[in-house]
């Protein structure tokens, strides 16, 4: 299930929305702040630089070290009236926490979803933009005509970048979720029994063959670097052999990742002012 697609098409309809805001003196702009030397992270910003510059959205990369210099840093562009969407990079420095740091995007602002408040209103049922990676998730299931209603999902991974919002849009659409993460006694137990997996746990390779049963939809959003300086999922493609179906890394949740979070901006862009 490749997301190669489905990018493309977000990309097409953004990229004419941007066009067209942009001819009215609002060019999109989204800022990017980073504080890591984490292998995903900068395939995604160089996904984000690639995807902006094509589209016409302006795209700053701030980089900082310590948790001093992010508050610093989300305080100016909160501030900034042509700034339209912010996003701060995972993993943070040690110490330094997302949900207080988060609380520093203004929920209009918040393209991807990360302060407490877009959580709490995603979750309550209000307007807020979801985290990209999450709704990617479900934008694939959509774009595949994969039921998600009355079936059970099974999310490896609780973070609150990808797993927790995943479990609860899953929920909305009616699945039945269960989450499972790294004190979970017996994975292969529980994940077998998933018509949809969703593997977000960030260890290369975590889920196998014997993880899956012939009817399991494997969705693997792992991004972990490799030696080689590639992108591995959390997903051994030989899972191919017995799932009904495996998105791959590269190419399947990333690129619908990076095209959802640059609609986030156009959209933020065109309610703001
Ligand atoms: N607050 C936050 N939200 C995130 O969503 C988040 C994050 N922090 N930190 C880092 C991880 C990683 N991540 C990726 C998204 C897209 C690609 C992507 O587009 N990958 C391309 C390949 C790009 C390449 O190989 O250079 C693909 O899969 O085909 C990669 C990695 C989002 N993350």
């Amino acid at each position: 299930m490749s997301g190669r697609e489905l990018a493309k098409e977000v990309r097409a309809a953004v990229a004419a929305r941007a066009a067209e805001l942009t001819k009215n003196g609002r060019q999109p702009r989204l800022a990017v702040v980073t504080a890591n030397d984490d292998g995903g992270s900068a395939a995604y910003i160089r996904s984000i630089s690639a995807a902006a510059a094509r589209e016409g959205i302006a795209c700053d990369v701030a980089r900082t070290t310590t948790a001093t210099g992010i508050t610093a840093t989300l305080t100016s562009l909160a501030d900034d009236p042509e700034v339209h969407g912010i996003i701060l990079q995972t993993p943070l420095p040690e110490g330094a926490s997302l949900a207080a740091l988060a609380t520093l995007i203004p929920v209009q602002k918040d393209v991807d979803g990360a302060s407490p408040e877009s959580i709490g209103r995603l979750v309550a049922g209000l307007p807020a933009f979801a985290p990209a990676t999450a709704e990617a998730v479900l934008a694939l299931l959509d774009h595949y005509g994969v039921e998600l209603r009355g079936r059970h999902a099974v999310v490896v991974g609780r973070s609150v970048v990808v797993g927790k919002p995943a479990a609860h849009l899953l929920l909305d659409r009616h699945a039945t979720v269960t989450i499972c993460h790294s004190r979970t006694p017996d994975l292969a137990a529980i994940t077998r029994q998933a018509d949809i997996l969703v593997a977000a746990a960030g260890r290369a390779g975590l889920i196998g063959p014997w993880h899956v049963s012939p009817g399991t939809t494997v969705i693997d959003v792992g991004t972990n670097a490799t030696p080689e300086g590639g992108l591995a999922g959390d997903v051994d493609p030989a899972v191919t052999g017995v799932a009904a179906a495996l998105t791959p890394v590269p190419g399947g949740v990333g690129p619908v990742t990076t095209a959802l979070l640059l609609r986030h901006v156009v959209e933020a862009a065109a309610i703001a002012g």
